[in-house]
């Protein structure tokens, strides 16, 4: 593997007498998909913002392609893209508004802002307001944003939470060609079979803290049982529950 995109090296986050983020490390490799997966409150996303620099960590140390993202680095910015939560968008602005307002952001043209839109396929809603559109436009609309600058780096915070079947395969269709095209894809998710369709290398973590890292299929014949679920009930004690 040639140079580490992310090094996270012992991450501790407190609130108040909650350990969210409890002595995390990991290390993703240039162009891998790589998967956080836990259970409701396992420290997914504390440990997601702290890596993306949008949190700061009471300890620990972060590197993004060999540099600190935090305090903010411009230069690191233009290289990252972040899919914030459906609920960040601009009010009242079109699909096309929002999408163009990112692109302005960063000084990408307008053309590349419908062409992103198309390849989310949403070019058929780019007059739609943010506020009517479908969890799963809302969604692809958010990665979209995300991806305007051509970043190198993708995070995502459980991009198909509270999608329907058919939407999500076709949001993992999505996913998967963005990490076809060479970028290093990191997301958090408390989906077994999203981590285990779609991720490379998984960090299993609960409580705050990440249990074991590695391939799922790895992970399920290391242990000798038969799925994800089984892995972290074999790890845990305890059964998995979305
Ligand atoms: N801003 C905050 N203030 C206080 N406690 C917080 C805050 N953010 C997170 N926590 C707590 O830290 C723990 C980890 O939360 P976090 O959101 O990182 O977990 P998660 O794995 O992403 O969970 P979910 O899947 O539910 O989003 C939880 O116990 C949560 O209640």
């Amino acid at each position: 593997m040639s140079e580490a995109a992310i090094t996270v090296e012992g991450l501790r986050k407190r609130y108040g007498d909650v350990r969210a983020v409890d002595g995390v490390s990991f290390t993703v490799g240039r162009g891998e998909f790589y998967g956080i997966l836990g259970p409701n409150g396992a420290g997914k996303t504390t440990t997601l913002e702290i890596t993306e620099g949008l949190r700061r960590p009471d300890e620990g140390e972060v590197r993004l392609l060999g540099r600190s993202p935090f305090p903010r680095d411009p230069a690191l910015l233009r290289r990252m893209g972040v899919q914030l939560q459906a609920s960040a968008f601009f009010e009242r602005l079109t699909a096309r508004e929002q999408i163009q307002t990112f692109a302005s952001f960063y000084g990408v043209p307008a053309e590349r802002a419908d062409a992103m839109l198309e390849r989310v396929g949403l070019t058929e809603k780019a007059g739609t307001r943010e506020n009517k559109l479908s969890g799963g436009q809302a969604q692809r609309l958010s990665i979209a944003c995300a991806l305007v600058h051509d970043p190198e780096l993708v995070f995502l915070d459980e991009p198909t939470t509270g999608l329907d079947p058919q939407a999500r395969r076709n949001l993992w269709d999505l996913l998967r060609a963005i990490n076809e095209e060479g970028r290093t894809v990191v997301l958090t998710t408390h989906y077994m079979d999203e981590a285990e369709t779609l991720c490379d290398r998984v960090a299993v973590m609960d409580h705050g803290r990440v249990l074991r890292v590695g391939a799922p299929a790895d992970l399920i014949a290391e242990l000798g049982v038969r799925s994800l679920e089984d892995v972290f009930l074999q790890l845990t004690g305890r059964e998995y529950r979305q």
